[in-house]
């Protein structure tokens, strides 16, 4: 692998020295681990039972489950991440016995040789653009995937779950946020912020283990809080829109008791994509730690860690000249003891890239660099038949974009609706929380339908990998001699979800037209996912939970769905965080500052990349972030 490209710019300040104990020179190895970041282990009475619940659930047998976390076991260990398996457990009796007992096959099925390979037929409608006719093609580039790779056809086995390293940067922070220092961690794009947040923790989880909710996880956004199981900085500070004064919401929060104990009780509070925090409001919250603790320093003492690059998305709902950043708050220095710039980029490799997104991201691009993205307009042709998934900054286009290509495929379909849960009663607060979730409420799918899994399996299926729709099955016959239509596949054994509740679900998902006569049988749908490094795999997708849970454990909201989201279109918002190899965008349709380099910075590679519409003007930093960043620079040289 190449050497890891560089952002090119300067260190804000990277002042290791109260770190001297630790070996700069090497990488410790962390152990890869989905997000969010799973709950320690639980007892196998408390699995067992929680199985059931999402069995019951999904059933439709049980009563609805119960606001507060039915879905959570008394630990508010989280459902979905220990669940986070692609092997069918061997212990699973009823799955085991499932190929010597079938069920009842659907009609459809009957008289097929099983040993005949479906033909997976012209994919033409799964791939790049409905919408590309309308566009303008400069010219028409073609990407081939490399071929099936033997290592990683259908039926092999689960690959362990990749080890990563982190890198210097990344380790010597991590070293510093254990150790109790408040920091505040940028860096461009692809730096591994994220990434580095879910090992800080997964770190703290295991230092303040007798005392679960020491740790605060918020982020500014309900998206962003959802990426890292955490709840908005809002939610978790109880401050409602935060509207009040520092003393006024103060004295709100003291007549709630849960509020006012999570900050008392808050040893670490975790501020991620602080890019959207307005600045009054963390001069707010410094305030409300201050009177609520009794304690002078901002935020009351509570150990700080923050996270986010000004240059992406700014505080929503303020335009223009009225944003105040966070870096912009009177507080902010006096709150963060230490501020790092991750240089490493790892999402791309190709170093030119990184340089272009670079110039992007401070708004100083070359016409070099200008000449490049124009040349990006070219039509890209995927010979896998999967398009790149285009990015808009509004939903309805997303929207729009998504149903269109769906109903261009005339075949069998599924729907499938989530299972909602959470303690949150307000109707209208539940929608938008659990609008915040990537898994949607409803989520229609078709055979050939281009699908994203929004979880970490390991390390080649991952959180933005692409595949599309193969094949519905029963998860009681699935890899076995009766699945008919996987015969040509291999014998595939891998499975994505709640595996072991699969045998007796019901109906959780209604029924499309097409169904292809499956009677009473539930029936999931089979992916067949590309690998960045070419090659596919095939794996039954079952449920999956998420939640926004309280540090104390209340969950605000749960959905149990499958880990898909249909992928030829999605929002920048909703992007933002993701790393996608194929990555389609509409520069005239971008509106607001930072949101084009979000965009952009999606993409892995020059080759998967197309952008239309390119227009210089619309990369423009935000001048008060540009500013602040070139102080940074001068301060450091
Ligand atoms: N130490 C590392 N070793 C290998 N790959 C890494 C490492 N850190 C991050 N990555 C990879 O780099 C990519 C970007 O990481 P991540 O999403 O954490 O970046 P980010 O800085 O949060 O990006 P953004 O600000 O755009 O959301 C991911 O594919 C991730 O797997």
């Amino acid at each position: 692998m190449s050497k890891t490209a560089q952002s090119g710019l300067r260190t804000v300040k990277r002042d290791f020295s109260i770190n001297s104990v630790h070996d700069q020179s090497q990488s410790s190895e962390i152990e890869w681990l989905p997000t969010p970041p799973p709950a320690p282990k639980p007892k196998l009475t408390g699995a067992q039972q929680r199985l059931k619940d999402i069995q019951d659930a999904l059933s439709g047998k049980a009563p609805p489950m119960p606001r507060g976390g039915a879905l959570v076991d008394s630990k508010g260990v989280n459902v979905a991440s220990s669940m986070n398996t692609n092997k069918r457990p061997s212990t699973d009796s009823e799955e085991a016995n499932a190929a010597k007992k079938p069920r009842q096959l659907p009609p459809s099925w009957q008289g097929k040789d099983p040993l005949s390979a479906p033909s997976l037929g012209p994919r033409a409608s799964s791939s790049s653009g409905s919408s590309s006719a309308q566009i303008p093609v400069a010219a028409r580039s073609t990407y081939a995937a490399p071929p099936v790779s033997a290592g990683t056809s259908s039926g092999e086995k689960k690959k362990k779950v990749a080890a990563v390293f982190l890198s210097q940067e990344q380790t010597q922070i991590l070293k510093l946020v254990q150790d109790g220092n408040s920091v505040f961690y940028t860096g461009s794009a692809g730096t591994g912020k994220s990434v580095l947040l879910r090992e800080i923790i997964k770190t703290l989880r295991k230092k303040y283990v007798k005392i679960p909710d020491a740790i605060a996880i918020t982020a500014s956004t309900g998206i962003a809080a959802c990426n890292i199981g955490g709840v908005t900085i809002h939610s978790f500070a109880g401050i409602g829109l935060g509207i009040e004064s520092a003393e006024d919401l103060a004295s709100k929060i003291r007549k709630n008791k849960k509020a006012s104990t999570r900050w008392l009780r808050t040893k670490v509070l975790i501020i991620d994509e602080v890019s959207m925090v307005d600045g009054d409001l963390f001069d707010k919250l410094a305030r409300i730690g201050t009177i609520l603790r009794k304690k002078l320093e901002p935020f009351g003492g509570i150990q700080i860690v923050v996270t986010g690059d000004f240059f992406q998305l700014p505080p929503v709902g303020k335009h223009g000249a009225q944003v105040k950043f966070a870096f912009e708050a009177k507080l902010w220095s006096q709150t963060v003891q230490r501020t790092f710039n991750l240089t490493k980029v790892f999402r791309q490799r190709d170093q030119e890239f990184v340089d272009m997104l670079n110039e992007m991201r401070f708004g100083r691009l070359t016409p070099k660099s200008i000449a490049k993205f124009r040349s990006l307009s070219r039509e890209i042709e995927y010979e896998d038949g999967l398009g790149a998934t285009e990015l808009f900054p509004r939903r309805e286009d997303v929207d729009r974009s998504n149903s269109f290509r769906m109903t261009r495929l005339q075949t069998q379909q599924q729907r499938y609706t989530s299972v909602d849960g959470g303690s949150i009663q307000d109707e209208t607060q539940r929608q938008k929380m659990l609008g915040n979730f990537m898994a949607p409420r409803d989520l229609m799918l078709r055979i050939d339908a281009q699908v994203m899994l929004i979880k970490n399996v390991d390390d080649t299926l991952v959180n933005g990998s692409m595949g599309r729709v193969h094949r519905f099955v029963d998860p009681a016959v699935y890899g076995t001699e009766y699945d008919v239509d996987g015969a040509g596949v291999g014998g595939e054994a891998n499975v994505i979800g709640t595996a072991s509740v699969t045998a007796n679900v019901g109906s959780a998902a209604k029924k499309g037209g097409g169904a292809s006569g499956a009677g009473q049988v539930k029936l999931y749908p089979v992916v067949e996912f590309l690998l960045p490094s070419g090659g596919k795999r095939y794996f039954l997708v079952m449920p999956e939970v998420w939640k926004v849970e309280l540090p104390s454990g209340e969950v605000q909201v749960s959905r149990c769905q499958l880990p898909l989201i249909l992928a030829w279109a999605m929002s920048i918002h909703k992007s933002q965080g993701q790393t996608l190899d194929r990555v389609r965008v509409d520069l005239g349709k971008v509106f607001e500052k930072g949101q084009a380099y979000v965009a952009l910075s999606r993409a892995t590679s020059l080759e998967g990349l197309q952008v239309l519409n390119f227009d210089p003007n619309k990369v423009n930093a935000h001048p008060k972030v540009a500013e602040w960043s070139k102080t940074l620079e001068t301060v450091m040289e």
